[in-house]
């Protein structure tokens, strides 16, 4: 079963993705693959200078990441020109490291996919697994972690889509607003009543 794990920022997806990695579920993480497509010396990288200017480069030649997200959460067109750029070839590892996960014989994979509604990706899973919390928790711990003003990370949250419209689509919810413990509870409990539950 090819399983779709999303959320908005800071709702807890990669949480949840590191319980499932502790439990036996190989992952494929959009985040990380995001950062591999953008390496110094690849392609994509140079398409992105191109379009933003040397200002998203640092000095080692590596992409200025805090820099970029400056400019594309502040402009809806600016990020939709990053994402035209950088998508293709997120997907496209995506699916090659799935394939590989697949072949090796791994019944169960997680596809971390925070903008997997964004980018209408829904097709590409067969369970969809949301996890969510309310907009005031997603708001404080986004400013925590990230030291983000109140500016900076309402602006990253609306620039996705609300997680109450990402709720209705989901074919499972885990509600991330209590201990790590029942967060965890509801995970197992969903993957037990999907017959994927490794034991
Ligand atoms: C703009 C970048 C350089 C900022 O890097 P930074 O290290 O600050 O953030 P990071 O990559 O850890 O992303 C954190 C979260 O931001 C959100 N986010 C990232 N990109 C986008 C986007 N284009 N649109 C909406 N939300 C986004 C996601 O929830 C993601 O989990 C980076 O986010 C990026 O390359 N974005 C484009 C690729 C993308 O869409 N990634 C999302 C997963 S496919
Ligand atoms: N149940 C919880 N109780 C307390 N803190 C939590 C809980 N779940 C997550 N957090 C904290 O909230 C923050 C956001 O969680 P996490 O990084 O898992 O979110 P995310 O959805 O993966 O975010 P992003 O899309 O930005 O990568 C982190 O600092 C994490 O430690």
């Amino acid at each position: 079963m090819i399983i779709g794990l999303t959320g908005s920022i800071a709702s807890g997806k990669s949480t949840v993705s590191n319980m499932l990695k502790e439990l036996g579920y190989p992952i494929v993480d959009a985040d990380v693959v995001a950062r591999v497509v953008v390496e110094k010396g690849t392609e994509t990288l140079k398409t992105i200078e191109e379009a933003f200017g040397q200002e998203v480069i640092a000095d080692d030649g590596s992409l200025n990441r805090g820099k970029l997200g400056d400019i594309i959460f502040s402009s809806p067109s600016k990020r939709k020109q990053l994402n035209d750029i950088i998508h293709p070839a997120i997907r496209a590892e995506m699916l090659r490291q799935k394939e590989e996960l697949k072949k090796v014989g791994h019944p169960t994979i997680i596809m971390d996919i925070p903008l997997l509604f964004e980018s209408r990706l829904q097709s590409y899973v067969e369970k969809i697994l949301v996890v969510t919390v309310t907009e005031e928790t997603q708001l404080e711990r986004l400013m925590a972690r990230n030291n983000f003003t109140l500016e900076e990370a309402k602006s990253r949250i609306q620039s996705q889509l609300p997680l109450s419209i990402k709720e209705k689509e989901a074919d499972a919810v885990i509600y991330n607003n209590g201990t790590l413990e029942y967060t965890e509870q509801q995970l197992k409990k969903i993957l037990s009543d999907w017959n994927v539950l490794i034991v």
